[in-house]
């Protein structure tokens, strides 16, 4: 097969909330295959780029443009159209024995992982091509032909790769080249899958290990870019010849860092670090793309190849290198927003210019066989030229061998010169790569099983509850139990730790204590807290100088905990605390809506029994970003003194006095933003359909969705007051983050 160009659409999301506060306008309009995008009007405060009076449209051409503005639209693109006309024409490729690779790229939130991983029952391409996969694997009726999955998940966060599949495989796995296999991550898990189920429960513990990963460094996955790889291996029996002959393809999913440039005006420490290496990892990109897309227009005149800059970052060397200009069918999916002018150009003009990237992808006809070859006929000869030192050196035993020098020839005759310390690397890696090459089946069959065991022990022994054989997250029915809550949706309510009878003692990872519950990251002491359970009643108790949080109130002494407050750890761990057996009780007393003591006055006691202004149902949909400004705004009125003390989320109205110029904006983006990360946890909850039951009342035949909506919007009384509060709240606390924020970054940290 020739070259191909690669192919690329666009997707435009909806409006989000904050998009829709700030009266955004939509700039982009879909005709057929073209996109176009209006420069914004000079009113629309979040676009400030308008060349007054001047009607700008620019149009693009691109294989398909998907209009997922509004799910009301006839024309509203699903996911199942996406994946009809991409996802299926994908797979086919790879069942032909050709590698693929879907990667998703946009800003943040411009819908990447919806259409890649996809929320709750809206299941993006990534799912719905393994469950396909295996569907077509499951009616194949040709009994000469068997198939063998395996799945890789890799994320790349700060230019260092961490293997999602096996928590053991810890920090930095490494980025090698091979000639005869191009670039690898050495040691990275590659385990079999028999079944889609199989596929979900990876992910599932996957996700948890990110998210115990991302909680320690304080990231957010839309930071770090995320591959996940099914290796297909289609073996075929020849009866007449009985031998076997084997196709190996490679599916990758990319699901790229936010594309927006990191700032980092004012940005120290691990910040600074992080923007650096993503604008690194970004601006590789751009070039590789630039100068593939210049190099395939070159090709047509005839002219010389120019240079690619694969290895500028180490990230994008592994992920471009087979996927963009090589072997391999691509596919870019542009996730753009519909009112964002400069982001959404920038990312329309990055999928231009891909666009004209040509891949001469092949089908891959015994790879292994082919890489046994080289291997057989490479190592002999490095591990003869071990024994050896280039003559033009002096000899020297003293020399170490990192300045020893080794003459050798690569495969094509050239003379290439390396160190001894290289060449060491080299052969360990090669005396790898043929060990993996040569396992059998069975090999990797137990391997997968022992990872498995490790991922779980690994998970288990930090506390974390891991149910073998069930896929998703099923929080206990009777056990108190903590649950974690994320920044990021994504990584968000996916980490139980049960509080069983007795004493459960929490503490740092590495602390030599026996501990049940084991954390890592800023300000988590060897021995941090213990909660104790006596008889379903679960008190709180801080060790002395830990920050231990209820409810946004530092705690000195213990505490008893109900069901429904949030419990912060250290800088990172933010929990909501559930007591199942407390939540039937209090259904049954038929109370759940508003009766619920939530609140804690100055002195961490519990405020009024029954209040009207009840932040309840706020609550039980609030989550990292309520847990956070709850802390940062009682921090705030400890500081100010000017609280109300019967209701620590009550603000006095000094806050009035406070200059007010960008006071709406500021409450607006807060409020904003929190629906629309309420948005995306709401949906993705959904896939997790026992979490939380016991939130609400079991016995009724409502979901637990319905539940919270009736709680939500049907309540106007408390709903307002809770607003008010909400609104107030979110002023103090922007402008207390912000101050915080300052000095945090003045500090270094
Ligand atoms: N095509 C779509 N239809 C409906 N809603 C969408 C669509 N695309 C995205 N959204 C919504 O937009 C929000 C942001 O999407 P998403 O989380 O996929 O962004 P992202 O680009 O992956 O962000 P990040 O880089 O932070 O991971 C989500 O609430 C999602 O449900």
């Amino acid at each position: 097969m020739g070259d191909e160009n690669i192919k690329v659409v666009v997707r435009c999301r909806p409006l989000n909330s904050r998009e829709i506060a700030r009266g955004a306008n939509r700039l982009i309009s879909m005709v057929g295959n073209q996109t176009f995008i209006t420069r914004p009007d000079v009113n629309d405060p979040g676009n400030a780029n308008k060349r007054d009076g001047i009607e700008d449209v620019k149009s693009f051409t691109f294989d398909k443009s998907y209009w997922s503005f509004d799910k009301n639209d006839p024309n509203y693109a699903t996911q199942a159209m996406l994946y009809n006309d991409l996802g299926e024409e994908f797979l086919d490729y790879a069942f032909e024995g050709y590698n693929t690779c879907i990667f998703a790229y946009g800003q943040t939130s411009a819908g990447k992982s919806y259409s890649m991983m996809g929320y709750g029952e809206d299941k993006g391409i990534m799912p719905l091509t393994c469950c396909e996969l295996f569907n077509r694997i499951n009616n194949n009726k040709d009994l000469e032909l068997t198939y063998q999955v395996q799945v890789s998940y890799i994320e790349i966060y700060n230019e260092r790769v961490r293997d999602l599949l096996n928590p053991k495989n810890k920090g930095n796995l490494k980025v090698r080249e091979h000639p005869a296999l191009g670039p690898y991550v050495e040691d990275l898990s590659k385990l079999i899958v028999n079944s889609f189920i199989d596929i979900e429960k990876l992910m599932d513990e996957s996700n948890k290990v990110r998210t115990v990963a991302a909680t320690n460094m304080n990231e957010t996955s839309g930071r770090s870019h995320a591959v996940f790889t099914l290796l297909v291996t289609q073996k075929r029996h020849d009866t007449q010849t009985n031998m076997d002959t084997e196709k190996v393809s490679r599916i990758s999913f990319v699901d790229l860092a936010g594309s927006e440039r990191a700032n980092l005006t004012g940005a120290t420490g691990t910040r600074l670090k992080e923007g650096v290496n993503i604008n690194k990892s970004l601006t590789t990109f751009g070039k590789v793309i630039a100068s593939l897309a210049e190099f395939s227009v070159d090709k047509k005149k005839g002219k010389k190849e120019v240079f690619v800059p694969y290895r500028d970052s180490v990230c994008y060397f592994h992920l471009i290198y087979y996927n963009l200009g090589g072997n391999s069918k691509t596919a870019m999916i542009a996730a753009i927003s519909p009112a964002d002018y400069v982001e959404t150009l920038s990312t329309l003009r990055y999928a231009d210019a891909t666009r004209r990237i040509k891949n001469k992808a092949v089908v891959n006809e015994d790879p292994n066989t082919r890489l046994i070859r080289e291997l057989k006929e490479e190592l002999p000869m490095l591990r003869s030229k071990l024994g050896t030192y280039d003559s033009s050196e002096p000899y020297d035993p003293s020399v170490p061998p990192s300045q020893q020098i080794v003459v050798l020839q690569d495969k094509n005759g050239n003379t290439i010169k390396k160190t001894k310390e290289e060449l060491i690397d080299q052969t360990q890696a090669s005396e790898k790569l043929m060990e993996e090459v040569n396992e059998s089946w069975a090999e990797k069959a137990r391997k997968t099983e022992e990872i498995q065991k490790e991922r779980e022990k690994t998970l288990e022994e930090l506390g974390i509850m891991v149910e073998k054989n069930i896929v998703g997250i099923h929080p206990p029915k009777k056990v108190p139990y903590l649950v974690n809550l994320n920044e990021d949706p994504l990584l968000s309510e996916c980490l139980i730790y049960q509080i069983k009878p007795g004493k459960t003692r929490v503490g740092r990872i590495e602390s030599d204590i026996p501990l049940n519950i084991r954390l890592n990251g800023d300000n988590i002491l060897d021995e941090h807290c213990w909660f104790e359970n006596i008889d379903g009643v679960v008190t709180l108790h801080p060790h002395e100088n830990s920050t231990t949080m209820i409810n946004g109130m530092r705690i000195n002494k213990a505490k008893e905990l109900k069901s429904g407050y949030h419990i912060i750890l250290g800088d990172f761990h933010v929990f909501r605390f559930n007591n199942p057996q407390e939540v039937s009780e209090r259904a049954k007393s038929k109370q759940l809506s508003i009766n619920v003591p939530l609140t804690l006055n100055e002195n961490g006691e519990d405020s009024a029994e029954v209040s009207p202004t009840s932040t309840d149902s706020l609550d039980t949909w609030i989550d990292w970003n309520f847990a956070r400004r709850e802390a940062a705004l009682n921090s705030l009125n400890s500081r100010t003194d000017t609280t109300d003390t019967t209701d620590t989320r009550h603000i006095t109205d000094t806050t009035d006095t406070t200059d007010t110029t960008d006071t709406t904006v500021g409450i607006d983006e807060s409020l904003q933003r929190l629906r629309d990360d309420l948005k995306k946890i709401q949906s993705g909850r959904r896939t997790r359909p026992d979490s939380r039951n016991s939130d609400f009342d079991d016995s009724s035949n409502e979901t637990y969705e319905k539940v919270h909506q009736r709680k939500f919007f049907y309540d106007p009384m408390v709903n307002f007051f809770n607003l008010v509060q909400f609104f107030k709240n979110c002023y103090v606390t922007h402008i207390y983050l912000k101050l915080g924020m300052d000095q945090k970054e003045n500090r270094g940290t």
